[in-house]
């Protein structure tokens, strides 16, 4: 059985063998149990939720090296992988359900490969993602330039109205900062997006980058027509820690 993933291990990949496969049966009969056995390796007994009437799919993308891997699993478990980098191989997926104004919302992210060898596999899955986080690393102005061309990849391939946030990534490293925080703002602001700064490693503004894509989804999902609508600039504006600031460890 496949994921929309390949296997992340490192060695040989075949593109041939990617494909998804769709778990599908009444509610209860353990699918999700299925699942999690075959991506944990562990039966979780007792506990039956079920599964969110509402679901996104979110995708991570930015050069290899930024840490997309690393905020994911930073995401999901709460924890940083230090020391050596695996590059991804092709893509790989979580889920992890968030709750946004009670309402449960399960995620589906997905980690893309950076290296450019994967990019037709990976230009494949951009049409079926809501969101897209965009990162870079504020320590490598290379991965900071090559925003503009994600940015061109994203409107050929993607949905006309997918959410994109932009990124910059590894803000705890600020001895080695080669990127402005200003000169991300002003890029993010000359396409529209929204923006900040994060950190894979101390956790900073991570979920709000998920919460915030959540709470955009959902809004343009059941958005009840005596509300008004959320505005997730304001909301990341008014939530996000500043890397200048008293946010590290
Ligand atoms: N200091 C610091 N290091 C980070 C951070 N995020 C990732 N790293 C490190 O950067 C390296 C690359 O991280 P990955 O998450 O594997 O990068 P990636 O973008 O998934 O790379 P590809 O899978 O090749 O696309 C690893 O050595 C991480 O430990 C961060 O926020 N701060």
């Amino acid at each position: 059985m496949e994921g929309p993933a390949a296997d992340s291990g490192g060695g040989g990949y075949n593109e041939a063998l990617l494909h998804k496969t769709i778990l599908v049966g009444d509610s209860g009969v353990g699918k999700t149990s299925l699942l999690v056995q075959f991506d944990q390796g562990k039966f979780i007994p007792g506990s039956f939720s079920a599964t969110v009437g509402i679901g996104f799919t979110v995708m991570l993308l930015g050069d290899s090296g930024v840490g997309k891997t690393c905020f994911l699993l930073q995401f999901k478990d709460g924890a940083f992988l230090s020391g050596t980098f695996i590059a991804t191989v092709g893509i790989d997926f979580r889920n992890k359900v968030v709750a946004v104004d009670g309402v449960k919302v399960k995620l589906q992210i997905w980690d893309t490969a950076g290296q450019e060898r994967f990019r037709s596999v990976t230009h494949a899955y951009y049409r079926d993602a809501q969101a897209l986080l965009l990162l870079y690393d504020i320590t490598s102005k290379m991965s900071f330039d090559n925003i503009r061309a994600w940015l061109t990849e994203i409107h050929e391939y993607a949905q006309k109205d997918v959410v994109i946030m932009l990124l910059g990534n590894k803000a705890d490293v600020s001895s080695e900062r080669a990127v402005r925080t200003e000169d991300g703002a002003s890029l993010a602001r000359e396409y529209g997006v929204p923006f900040m700064e994060t950190s894979a490693k101390t956790g900073m503004n991570v979920e709000l980058a998920f919460l915030a894509v959540a709470k955009e989804l959902k809004q343009r999902a059941v958005q009840p027509l005596d509300e008004p609508r959320f505005q997730i600039h304001d909301y990341i504006e008014s939530q996000k820690k500043k890397s200048s600031c008293c946010a590290f460890a």
